[in-house]
């Protein structure tokens, strides 16, 4: 049987690449993985959970059909290896940090996605990405402004399929809500979170 591709989204330091990284390990026991993105950022600013690309090898990779799936945002290129198909087709469970933008693009490649939307208070998403110093102040605003377009009208638009994780506590809270999540879905081999049992 195929696997399922999950698309976790949320606005820019809602805490995606950090819950995908506390996630990791139990996540591989679930069967679950996590593909590594593509960006046009500088090496340095990417670390494990990305490649950081030139523009001009971004393109090439692009027009070589090396990504499932591409957008742009922020002044950046994101691209998903296309490895993601032969892990689906292969039955593997797969998932990948995402663009709200480009929701509606995804699902059509890909009609029976889990969506996972991650909010965190205004206040404190404000706090941490001032807090993680990758972007300037300017670059920060830019992202406080653009989540403005996304996360009221996704939850209010009820889309099918949607789950929200808060990540405006610990971390590892928010960890515990994804795996519960996935077992609510039955993604992954349905494993309780202790290992135990199966999803009925
Ligand atoms: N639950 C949390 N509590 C406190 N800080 C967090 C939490 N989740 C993430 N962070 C911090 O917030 C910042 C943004 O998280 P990050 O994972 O980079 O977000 P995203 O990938 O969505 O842009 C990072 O500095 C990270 O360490
Ligand atoms: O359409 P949006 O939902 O706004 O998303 C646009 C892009 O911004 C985020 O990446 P970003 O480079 O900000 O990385 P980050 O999530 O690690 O901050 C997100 O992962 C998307 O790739």
């Amino acid at each position: 049987m195929a696997g399922r591709l999950i698309y976790l989204i949320g606005p820019s330091g809602s805490g995606k690449d950090s819950l995908l990284d506390a996630a990791r390990s139990r996540l591989a026991e679930r069967g679950c993985r996590i593909v590594r993105r593509v960006i046009t950022r500088s090496a340095e600013a990417v670390g494990e959970a990305a490649q950081g690309v030139s523009p001009e090898q971004f393109a090439a990779l692009l027009a070589q059909g090396a990504f499932a799936l591409s957008w742009q945002a922020n002044g950046l290129s994101y691209g998903i290896p296309r490895e993601i198909d032969d892990w689906l087709a292969a039955g593997e469970d797969v998932l990948v940090n995402g663009s709200r933008a480009h929701l509606a693009q995804t699902r059509e490649r890909y009609p029976g996605m889990g969506v996972l939307l991650l909010t965190v208070d205004h206040t404190l998403l404000r706090q941490r990405l001032i807090a993680r110093g990758r972007e300037s102040l300017e670059d920060i605003e830019d992202r406080l402004a653009r989540n403005a377009r996304f996360t009221a009208q996704m939850i209010a638009g009820n889309d099918a399929g949607l789950y929200v994780l808060d990540n405006s506590g610990a971390l590892e809270d928010t960890v515990e809500h994804l795996l519960s999540v996935l077992l609510k879905i039955q993604c992954g081999r349905g494993l309780a979170p202790d290992g135990g049992g199966t999803v009925a």
